[in-house]
């Protein structure tokens, strides 16, 4: 197990301007990155398209050099280091299975390669096999073209772990199954990387993956992190405006108010300024962030949400009322299954659960903080 760190990591395609063929650099993929991804844990990386995921990944696989800054695997600079001589192990969207050796050839051939001796290689098969269970052993004996996608996968990650990989780096690796298979490969991810203890990097699109695979997630921006904890520090105490609008489904609604030493006001509708807000705000424009459950209904002095739509979600035992308040702000609240259908509800923000920040910029003014019922 080992601790990677990333110390003010630069990382600048270059490119090309196919009109002039004239080459130029593309603005910073990776933009003085410093990052820790603890011993033994999974980290999880997300982001929007193009934040420069993938290539936070390359660069601690080596796949990618930094051009300025430093990897280090514990007190180790590998920033020079070719990504062979790294001991990772990488999983991809593609499979890549060798497709001319069975399942057990795909996990022997890295000892074949380093002459190891083929005790020393059925041991180790074995071993892994043996905590795949006893259906991943049939699959040793099958070929490429006959394996589903997620028994390939399967496959490709055992190759992995035969190795013992001190970093263990993955990019969307299950994007590619069907949902049903995508959510037994990755609580079979999960359990691997537990028993293992191996010290992983987990890149994904999909939220409610990263939160699922992930001890603590990295959300990125434009070659920046934002932020780094667990899934609860980013949902309740988010650093800026856009960790807080990016974690979370449906999103915040994010609402321009007014404060004033007494009160706070949303276009037209004021209420007595919340405790809550009275100690940490500054007086004047802000944007109000509250979570779509965090709403009361039929309150008398609620303001008029013009509903749109009425989304039933029975699995949930929740209505999402999508709706429009004065001054076209559109928000998503959550009620009960029962909800009834109607054309506007009167809601009020549940102010103990509420985040402010800047009206100009992102930065953070309140946030709720962690609910005491988690500890
Ligand atoms: N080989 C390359 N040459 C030039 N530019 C590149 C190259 N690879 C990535 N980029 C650019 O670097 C930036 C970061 O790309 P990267 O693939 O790391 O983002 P990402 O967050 O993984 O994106 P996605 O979620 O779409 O996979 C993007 O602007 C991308 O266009």
């Amino acid at each position: 197990m080992v601790k990677v760190k990333l110390d003010a990591v630069v990382k600048q395609y270059d490119a090309m301007d196919e009109v002039t063929l004239v080459g130029y650099k593309h603005g910073p993929a990776l933009d003085h990155v410093d990052l820790e991804i603890h011993s033994g844990e999974t980290l999880s990386v997300v982001g929007p398209s193009g934040c420069g995921k993938s290539t936070l990944l390359k660069v601690v696989a080596g796949l990618e050099y930094a051009d300025a800054g430093h990897v280090f695997y514990d007190t180790y600079d590998m920033t020079q280091i070719k990504p062979q001589d790294r001991g990772v192990g990488m999983i991809f969207q593609d499979y890549a299975l060798y497709p001319t050796m069975k399942g057990k050839g795909n996990l022997a051939y890295y000892f074949e390669q380093h002459s190891h001796s083929e005790e020393e290689m059925e041991a180790r098969v074995q071993q892994v096999a043996d905590r795949l269970g006893v259906d991943f052993n049939l699959l040793l004996g099958r070929m490429p073209d006959t394996l589903s996608g997620g028994e390939k996968q399967r496959v490709a990650i055992a190759r992995c772990i035969v190795r013992d990989p001190v970093v263990f780096l993955m990019d969307e690796p299950i994007v590619n199954l069907d949902a049903k298979r995508r959510e037994k490969t990755r609580i079979e991810i999960k359990k691997l990387l537990r028993q293992f203890a191996i010290t992983a990097l987990y890149v994904t699109h999909d939220q409610q993956e990263a939160i699922f695979m992930g001890d603590r997630i990295a959300v990125m921006r434009s070659g920046h992190i934002e932020q780094v904890g667990t899934f609860d520090e980013l949902y309740y105490t988010p650093q800026n405006l856009f960790v807080a609008t990016f974690i979370g489904t449906p999103p915040i609604a994010v609402i321009p108010v007014v404060l004033s030493s007494a009160e706070i006001r949303i276009v037209e509708t004021a209420w007595p300024l919340p405790l809550e807000l009275a100690e940490h705000s500054q007086q004047g424009a802000a944007s109000l962030g509250v979570r779509p459950s965090d709403w009361q209904m039929d309150q008398a002095d609620g303001i008029e949400l013009a509903i749109r739509h009425i989304e039933r979600i029975p699995t949930e035992q929740a209505t999402f009322i999508h709706g429009v308040l004065p001054g076209d702000i559109h928000l998503t609240v959550i009620a009960p299954l029962d909800f009834p259908t109607r054309q506007a509800v009167k809601i009020t923000p549940n102010w103990e659960h509420v985040s402010l920040f800047e009206a100009q910029g992102e930065a953070v003014l309140h946030t709720p903080g962690i609910p005491d019922l988690f500890d």
